[in-house]
Parts: structure tokens; C-alpha cells; sequence
């Protein structure tokens, strides 16, 4: 076991002094935190999330967590021979390929860090959108141009949705029982069809639903960065549109940054992209005055 850091008496007062008025900002409100594959890292990184989570909780914050795991969907199909190719940021997603993500993503990461969060004291549920009919999803369609016609073609993506209807019901009491939902981004269609759903789209439409005071959203990056790869740390709406468009951001940051956009529409308050490998990057970025990552405001 290591040894508890040497703080002063002061040093102790000036952190809680701090970090009381945005503990009682926060007080019984929903917070959900999406927790990215690559954010996860090594078992330590995840366990001190674990930790962080369940500080949320006993300072009477109600954290929904919303996990990704596409690295580990990666490694999973490379060991199994199934090819994967993803368009506009989204996992192309055959009937082999919904099969492994379903095992990766509610099975073994799902119940990983609900074993940490337990581990260190809180009670998590872990749970997917099929769950209680939490999430519905409808197929989800993008259109992409060919490099070589350069015409506009809609790209069969397969088996992924996008979220449709969050159903509370289920989320709620688990809420009120100060039970800790972790939530794998799986939802079924209206004929019972399970669909693989981007992790950052399935968290902004649980936060929308929620009205969640916050949404962070944890990756492997400081936050959105420029084009000479500086962190950017506050953008407005318009703003990260322009950035979309003239490519700075692009790939896994976009599906991000769109979620973003989506969740103030629907009310929640603050959005945030932090770099979730950094330690207690949730508590610094809810407790402390300076926030960490990039601040996206309407
Ligand atoms: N402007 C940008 N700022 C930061 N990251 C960007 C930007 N544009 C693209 N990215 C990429 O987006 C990645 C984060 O998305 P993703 O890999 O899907 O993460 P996660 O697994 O956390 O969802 C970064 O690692 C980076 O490579
Ligand atoms: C449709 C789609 O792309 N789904 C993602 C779901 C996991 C995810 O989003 O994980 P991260 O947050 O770690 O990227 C996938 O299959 O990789």
C-alpha cells in the first residue's frame, strides 16, 4: 500500500475551501461521464477512475458512467481474423462484427469496471441500452464521397444506430437507490435488432435525456486541439462547427464534438472534453477553478 501524500493542515483547508462551493453546485445532480476505450489504459488508470467515481457519489453527485472500448473491440476482432473498417468515425458493423462488440463492450469491459467501481467502495449496475428498453435506436446512414468519382454515396454501415428514445424508467431508479449505472453504448431497434452505437452519441443522448447538470467526455488527448496541436480550451458552437469543416477536427473527435453540440441543445448545462489518462482528471475538472480540457459552450 502506499503512503497518503504529505499535505499541510493549510494546504488541505485551501483545497477544501476550493472545492466545497462546486461540491454544493453540484449537489444532486446527475453528471454523466463517458469513458473512453482509449481513456482506459492500463488497469491502474482504470481503478483510480473507479475511485474518482465513487468520491462523486459519496459527495452526494449522481454519476452515470457511459464507457466506450473501441481499441479493445479492435484487438478482440484482429485475434478472431474479422477485417473492420469504419466510415465517418463509425465502426462498419457486420452480423460477425455485432457479436464481438456486444461480448466486448457488456461483457468483459462492462463488468471490469463495474468489479473497480465496486472494488473501491461504491455500488455499480452495469448495464447496456437494451436494458429496461433504455435506448432505442433506428439504423444509422452517412453519406461519403467517392475520392475517385467524387460523388456523394450513402455507406452501409451495417448494424449501427442511432440512439432514437431514452427510456428513464430503469436509469432513474437505479439513480434513486444511489445505485451507479455504467452503461455499455448497445441499443435494440423497434423489431428487437441489436445496433452498435458510438459511445460519445449514446452518452450525449443519456445526458440530453437526463437534463445532466454536466457531460464529460474523457479520451486520450488534452481536449480539442488546433491545427498546431494546441490545446484549445473553451470553443463555442459555431466555432467547432467551422473547425469540422475546415478539418482540424476530424475522425473520433468529431463524433465527440458533435455529441457536444447535441447535449447543450437538449439542456445540459456544461460539456466538457478532458484527457482522462491524466489522474482525477474528473475531480480537477469538477472541484478545482481552472478547468483541464476544452470547455464547449453554446
Ligand atoms: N482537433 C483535434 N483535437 C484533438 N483530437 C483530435 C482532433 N482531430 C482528431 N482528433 C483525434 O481524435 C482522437 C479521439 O477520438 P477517439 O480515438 O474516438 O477517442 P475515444 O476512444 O476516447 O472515444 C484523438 O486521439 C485524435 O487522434
Ligand atoms: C458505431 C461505433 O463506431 N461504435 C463503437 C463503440 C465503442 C466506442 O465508441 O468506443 P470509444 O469511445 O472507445 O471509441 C465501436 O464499435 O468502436
Amino acid at each position: 500500500m502506499t503512503d497518503a501524500p504529505d499535505i499541510s493542515p493549510l494546504d488541505q483547508a485551501r483545497i477544501l475551501s476550493e472545492a466545497l462551493p462546486h461540491m454544493q453546485q453540484y449537489d444532486e445532480e446527475t453528471i454523466v461521464i463517458k469513458y473512453g476505450g482509449h481513456a482506459m489504459g492500463a488497469e491502474e488508470t482504470a481503478k483510480a477512475f473507479a475511485r474518482d467515481i465513487v468520491l462523486l457519489e459519496q459527495t452526494a453527485i449522481n454519476p452515470v458512467v457511459v464507457h466506450g472500448g473501441g481499441p479493445q473491440i479492435a484487438t478482440m476482432l484482429k485475434r478472431l481474423g474479422i477485417q473492420s473498417e469504419f466510415a465517418a468515425g463509425l465502426r462498419i458493423t457486420d452480423a460477425a462484427t455485432i457479436e464481438i462488440v456486444e461480448m466486448v463492450l457488456a461483457g468483459s469491459i462492462n463488468k471490469q469496471l463495474v468489479g473497480y467501481i465496486n472494488e473501491a467502495g461504491g455500488k455499480a449496475v452495469g448495464l447496456c441500452g437494451k436494458d429496461g428498453n433504455m435506448v432505442s435506436a433506428v439504423k444509422a446512414t452517412r453519406t461519403m464521397v467517392d475520392p475517385d468519382s467524387h460523388i456523394e454515396k450513402v455507406v452501409d454501415l451495417g448494424f449501427v444506430g442511432e440512439p432514437e428514445k431514452v427510456d428513464l424508467t430503469l436509469l432513474n431508479q437505479l439513480i434513486g437507490y444511489e445505485l451507479i449505472p455504467v452503461l455499455a453504448p448497445l441499443a435494440t431497434s423497434r423489431t428487437g435488432q441489436t445496433f452498435n452505437v458510438n459511445a460519445d452519441t449514446f452518452a450525449g443522448a443519456v445526458a440530453g435525456a437526463l437534463k445532466a447538470k454536466r457531460l464529460l467526455l474523457l479520451t486520450d488527448v488534452p481536449g480539442v486541439l488546433d491545427k498546431s496541436k494546441k490545446l484549445i480550451p473553451e470553443l463555442s458552437v459555431k466555432d467547432a462547427r467551422k473547425l469540422i469543416a475546415d478539418g482540424t477536427i476530424s475522425g473520433g473527435m468529431i463524433p465527440k464534438v458533435e455529441t457536444c453540440i447535441y447535449a447543450l441543445e437538449q439542456g445540459v448545462e456544461g460539456v466538457v472534453i478532458i484527457d482522462g489518462k491524466m489522474q482525477h482528471a474528473v475531480l480537477l475538472e469538477l472541484f478545482t477553478n481552472q478547468g483541464t480540457g476544452t470547455l464547449i459552450h453554446k
